[in-house]
């Protein structure tokens, strides 16, 4: 089997709030090579682990992750609406893989995804429905949250299973490093919000659009200095691309929940995209990481990474 792992943080500030020319074009340059790296691979599968930021998964019932063997994406900041081009049966095969290594996986048929999946897509393969994905839901965000060692065992099993499906398999990882959006919480919410984090029903376009407001504004303040939220942590971001790199995933066992939301705000859990993709690409065998570019962008609200790593 063939295997590669690209890890692209995603931001949906991107195109509405940038940062200095100079931090755009090396941006640009990162994703370029990305992309350049991901058209050489040639996968003719993409496992692609992501979060969910309240579109597509609730507290009627949250699940720690899920695999979908059909997905849709709803639209939320202007990307891409409409279903994945979701590989079916290699969907059942790696959540049948999954399982029968002991993890306990949950299986969606019809998956409702946000810009977390959308966005690398259509950054590295133009479209949501251009490469066949097996999509993979990692909460990111809603607590309580499982142990980080339980992502390392989804991502060991899910790239075991991967490499019994003889394929060209990328690993895609979507997901900020340390970064505190304003991301709603349960826990203190007033009724109403309580009731829509628990429930799920669809935003009216007006709701959508106050919503998508606010954190287009909050970008603007934490660029402008603002100190609400948690800031970017560069080194906690590049000690965490350092592990990666050295393929030292067993040093995340100790990162605790509390201690990750302290160093990298309400939102540094989507890092657990990456130790997952990481985590599948280690289980087929000894990997390179090939390149790895980081940015703190605060307009965007992301501790911004690339990086690309290649099965030796
Ligand atoms: O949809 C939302 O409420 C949060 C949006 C959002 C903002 C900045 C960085 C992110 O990674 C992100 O997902
Ligand atoms: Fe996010």
């Amino acid at each position: 089997m063939t295997a590669a792992a690209v890890g692209l943080s995603h931001s949906p500030l991107i195109g509405r709030n940038d940062p200095d020319a100079d931090v755009l074009a090396r941006v640009d340059r990162a994703v370029a090579g990305a992309r350049e790296f991901v058209r050489a691979f040639d996968p003719d599968l993409v496992v692609l682990y992501a979060p969910d930021h309240y579109n597509g998964f609730f507290y009627k019932e949250m699940p720690p992750f899920c695999l979908a063997t059909e997905a849709h994406a709803v639209g939320d900041f202007g990307s891409q609406a409409g279903p994945l081009s979701v590989d079916t049966g290699a969907a059942k095969a790696l959540a049948q893989g999954v399982l029968d290594r002991g993890v306990d996986l949950t299986v969606s048929a019809r998956m409702t995804v946000d810009h977390g999946f959308a966005q690398p897509l259509e950054v590295l393969f133009g479209g949501i429905d251009r490469v066949p994905v097996v999509p993979v839901f990692v909460n990111g965000v809603a607590t309580p949250l499982c142990p980080v060692t339980r992502i390392r065992a989804l991502g060991t099993a899910v790239g075991e299973a991967a490499a019994a499906l003889d394929r060209r398999v990328l690993f895609l990882a979507s997901g900020g490093l340390s970064h505190d959006p304003p991301v709603p919480v349960l826990e203190g919410a007033p009724p109403r919000v309580a009731d829509a984090l628990i429930e799920g029903r669809p935003p009216t376009p007006e709701q959508r659009a106050r919503g998508e407001q606010r954190v287009v504004e909050a970008g603007r303040e934490y660029a402008a200095g603002s100190t609400a939220m948690v800031p970017i942590n560069p080194a906690w971001d590049n000690r965490l691309l350092d592990h990666l790199e050295r393929g030292e995933l067993t040093e995340f066992d100790s990162w605790t929940v509390e201690w990750m939301a302290k160093e990298g705000g309400g939102s540094a859990h989507e890092v657990r995209a990456w130790i997952a993709a990481f985590a599948s690409l280690a289980a087929t065998g000894p990997y390179d990481m090939t390149s790895r570019f980081y940015e703190a962008i605060p307009a965007w609200i992301a501790g911004f990474a690339v990086a690309t790593a290649q099965g030796r």
